[in-house]
């Protein structure tokens, strides 16, 4: 006891034990695949540090995991999970096992903390580990004995040990010694109602279910077989009994009196056959649990959906199932035959989207020959768009002992790339043609991710915008194919308007796609940022160009055929001249457009604003100014921002009207009527000013617009336009820069939680003086919720 040293739980262990034990009761079973998990990783890492010093090996000959069940009298139960792998020294014992070292541990304890679901899915992706044995027992012990290395030529073998409703654990010296050779020994006391934990049959189906495949390692388990041996001392016993003589000293002979005269008198009697004595004897035996060879070596047709998602999950640490898999052998050119899955997870990791050109795949396990050699294969294992992809690949014939470098150098390794890629998309394509609902869900969650892909990766390209899917003015959702499918005759553009941040209903109604919906053409609705970034890049598809229909350039592609339209459209160019004219001195002088023509595109809308070929969409506009782009290019980005062209709409009676009242003001040998030319101008700029709002971009000076159409609205109702409104307002009281009493003590947490999610408030109400009316407690959401 006096060797015990006592040591306080880091606070966040504290935190996770406690959510561990109150939000995990329904699924305490995977304390024990937790545990066989870490046992596996203990006897890779063994295996991996005993190609380069395999002093490390020596202590135990066997690389295994164990369990044992032990009952005792009272009916107490203990579960005992040995590998031997590479151990813990003492001072591991006390890091690994009372601190947390994982990134971003507070914030997903915060989230734990709130997670009132009860289904465990936080937890579940955090990956619960070694706290999970707390589900099923009221104290554990850890007994280990790191392997002998260089550094640590004599291990000694230690004890972690600590109750579930402790806040500190004891480390000391295994009072035993060394008695395990090398590695863990994890001792549960199992909990009063976790008795069943010891029933073999549960072990077993629990390993099979969990993680019989997730480890190469064999994981035996300790059994009591029924014998029947020979009961030698029953048998002598019995012996003695037969030579044993009767009272009267002679052998007594029963003879019938009828059957005095047997005539065969020589016949021996046969003796009756005497069976041996037996008894019941237990036998310790250990059976091996995972006998079958791991998911991947199976033949598919034997493997259930059910082991393929238990697999990825024990694999991967993904407490959802995965949307598909691929499980595949094949021959690499460079002569490796290898056998390998490869799974699309449900979803992409919370934090992928906030920096996807950096992250690194860390879940390529690659194995040789069933031994798990790294999951780390370098920043270029993948594209970036494909970081998210999960897989198992064993090579049968690559050398066990294989460096960093070597890895990269190696000609399987450099073609696994392409070959995971290939297969990868022939799933995603599947899917797209078999399977709508399942290809539903993988837009959901990567429909982004091609099209990030589809720019990055520049060889699978075509495959990749194949996977793309749109919104258009005419369905949910197309592909470009299907697109290109439902193009009408002449047609030789890709429509599409981009507006970042909008929906597609929202985009359906823009003034940009009036004439073409009217007209029956299909136009791609495009509010993801990525979209625009997409579209750019590609440039064309089968040949044919992207057009934005917010930009210079729109072509039906039937323009040739209607003469009367070009005629009508030179004709009306004729007789708008005058407003055409005068609209586009206005907008110059105001740098609101670079010109004014007669719209083709618009049906309803009395007049929008288009950007020329050299210039900005609204959405490019948006784009760049929240980007540091238009500082570094100052004088493109001013200059692009000028090429708009104001387009009217010739059937609008609003224009019809200003034309009219620009044909009715006094010729220039006329004297000019100031006041009605002036009042004119403000009608163009509103109307200049609501085409830019209509077609997405900011106004620049929104104040000034207002107050013009205040000016335009009092004009109509037949309110003076001059007559100022009353602007007194009761000034401040004076200066006051007493505090309350109070003011030192520290604010009290408003958002100091009082139930699920929910605080209570304390609203004052007061009449018009400021003296409270009644007191009113409000049940109030948090801020994040609101
Ligand atoms: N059987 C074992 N042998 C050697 N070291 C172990 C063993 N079990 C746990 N450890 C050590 O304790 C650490 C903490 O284990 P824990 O299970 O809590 O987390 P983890 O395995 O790192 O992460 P997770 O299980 O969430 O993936 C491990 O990283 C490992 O260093």
């Amino acid at each position: 006891q006096e060797s015990h040293e006592k040591h306080a739980y880091q606070s966040d262990v504290a935190r996770l034990r406690k959510i561990v034990i109150n939000s995990l009761y329904s699924h305490r079973d995977v304390f024990l695949r937790e545990l066989i998990s870490n046992a596996n990783d203990a006897l890779e890492k063994l295996r991996l540090t005993s190609l380069t010093e395999p002093v490390v090996l020596s202590g135990a000959e066997e690389m295994n995991i164990t369990i044992k069940a032990v009952q005792d009298e009272e009916g107490a139960g203990r579960l005992i999970i040995t590998d031997t792998g590479i151990g813990m020294t003492p001072e591991e014992l006390k890091t690994n096992l009372g601190t947390l070292a994982k990134s971003g541990t507070s914030d997903f304890l915060s989230k734990a903390e709130s997670d009132t679901t009860g289904t465990g899915n936080l937890i579940g992706a955090f990956g619960l580990g070694f706290y999970s044995s707390f589900l099923v027992a009221d104290r554990v012990q850890v007994a280990s004995l790191a392997a002998k290395s260089s550094k640590n030529p004599n291990p000694a073998q230690y004890v972690f040990s600590s109750g579930a409703d402790e806040n500190s654990f004891d480390i000391y010296a295994d009072p035993r010694g060394n008695t395990l050779g090398r590695g863990t020994e994890i001792t549960l006391f199992l909990k009063g109602d976790a008795i069943e934990y010891l029933n073999e049959k549960t072990i077993t189906d629990l390993v099979n279910k969990h993680s019989s495949f997730s480890t190469a390692f064999p994981i035996y388990l300790a059994s009591k077989r029924v014998e029947f041996i020979l009961d030698q001392e029953a048998e002598d016993e019995a012996a003695a009994q037969e030579k044993k003589p009767d009272d009267e000293g002679t052998t007594k002979v029963d003879i019938d009196e009828d059957e005095a005269v047997i005539e065969d008198v020589t016949e021996e009697v046969e003796e009756p056959k005497k069976t041996p004595k037996t008894k019941q004897i237990e036998v310790d035996e250990w059976i091996r649990l995972n006998s079958q060879p791991p998911i991947w070596m199976r033949d598919p047709k034997t493997i259930s959906d059910e082991e393929y998602e238990s697999f990825y999950q024990v694999t991967f640490k993904d407490w959802q199932k995965p949307l598909a898999w691929y499980h595949f052998q094949g021959d690499s050119g460079s002569g490796v035959s290898f056998r390998s899955i490869i799974y699309v997870p449900s979803h992409l990791d919370d934090n992928y989207w906030q920096n996807p050109l950096q992250s690194v795949t860390k879940d390529i396990r690659l194995l040789v020959k069933r031994v798990f050699i790294t999951s780390d294969l370098g920043e270029d294992a993948l594209p970036k768009w494909a970081n998210w992809v999960k897989v198992v690949v064993d090579a049968e014939d690559l050398p066990l002992n294989v460096s960093r470098e070597m890895l990269q150098n190696n000609a399987f390794l450099k073609q696994l790339k392409g070959i995971i890629l290939r297969r990868l998309l022939q799933l995603l394509d599947r899917i797209q043609k078999e399977d709508p609902a399942k290809w539903e869900k993988v837009q959901e969650a990567y429909g982004n991710v091609f099209k990030l892909g589809a720019v990055e990766d520049h060889k699978n390209r075509e495959k990749l915008v194949q996977l793309v899917r749109f919104a258009t003015n005419q369905r949910n959702s197309t592909g470009l194919d299907e697109y290109l499918e439902n193009k009408k005759q002449g047609q030789s553009q890709i429509f599409y308007l981009a507006d970042m941040g909008k929906s597609p209903e929202e985009l359906a109604k823009s003034v940009f796609i009036e004439k073409l919906h009217a007209r029956g053409y299909e136009v791609l609705l495009l509010g993801d940022p990525l979209d625009e970034v997409f579209i750019t890049n590609i440039r064309r598809w089968k040949k044919i160009g992207f057009q934005d229909v917010a930009k210079a350039g729109l072509k039906f592609g039937d323009e040739d055929e209607a003469e009367g339209e070009a005629a009508e459209l030179a004709a009306q160019t004729e007789r708008y001249k005058p407003l055409i004219e005068w609209l586009r001195k206005e907008v110059r002088e105001k740098g609101a457009a670079r010109d004014v023509i007669i719209s083709n595109r618009l049906v309803i809308s009395s007049c929008a604003i288009v950007a020329d070929e050299s210039g900005y969409t609204a959405n490019l506009e948006k784009l760049i100014s929240s980007s540091h782009a238009q500082v570094n290019h100052k004088h493109m980005w001013e200059f692009a921002k000028k090429q708009k062209v104001l387009e009217i709409n010739p059937r609008s009676p609003l224009i019809e009207g200003l034309l009219r009242r620009i044909e009715q003001l006094p010729t220039e040998d006329e004297e000019r009527d100031i006041e009605a030319e002036d009042e004119l101008r403000e009608v163009a700029t509103v109307l200049v000013d609501g085409a830019l709002v209509r077609s997405g971009f900011a106004v620049t000076d929104s104040n000034d617009f207002f107050t013009r159409v205040d000016r335009i609205l009092r004009r109509s109702l037949g309110v003076s336009e001059t007559a100022p409104t009353d602007t007194t307002v009761k000034p401040a009281p004076p200066v006051d820069p007493e505090l309350p009493p109070d003011a030192d003590e520290p604010e009290p947490d408003p958002f100091e939680e009082t139930g699920r999610g929910q605080i209570s408030w304390e609203v004052e109400e007061v009449d018009e003086l400021g003296n409270p009316i009644k007191q009113v407690p409000v049940e109030m959401k948090r801020h994040d919720e609101l």
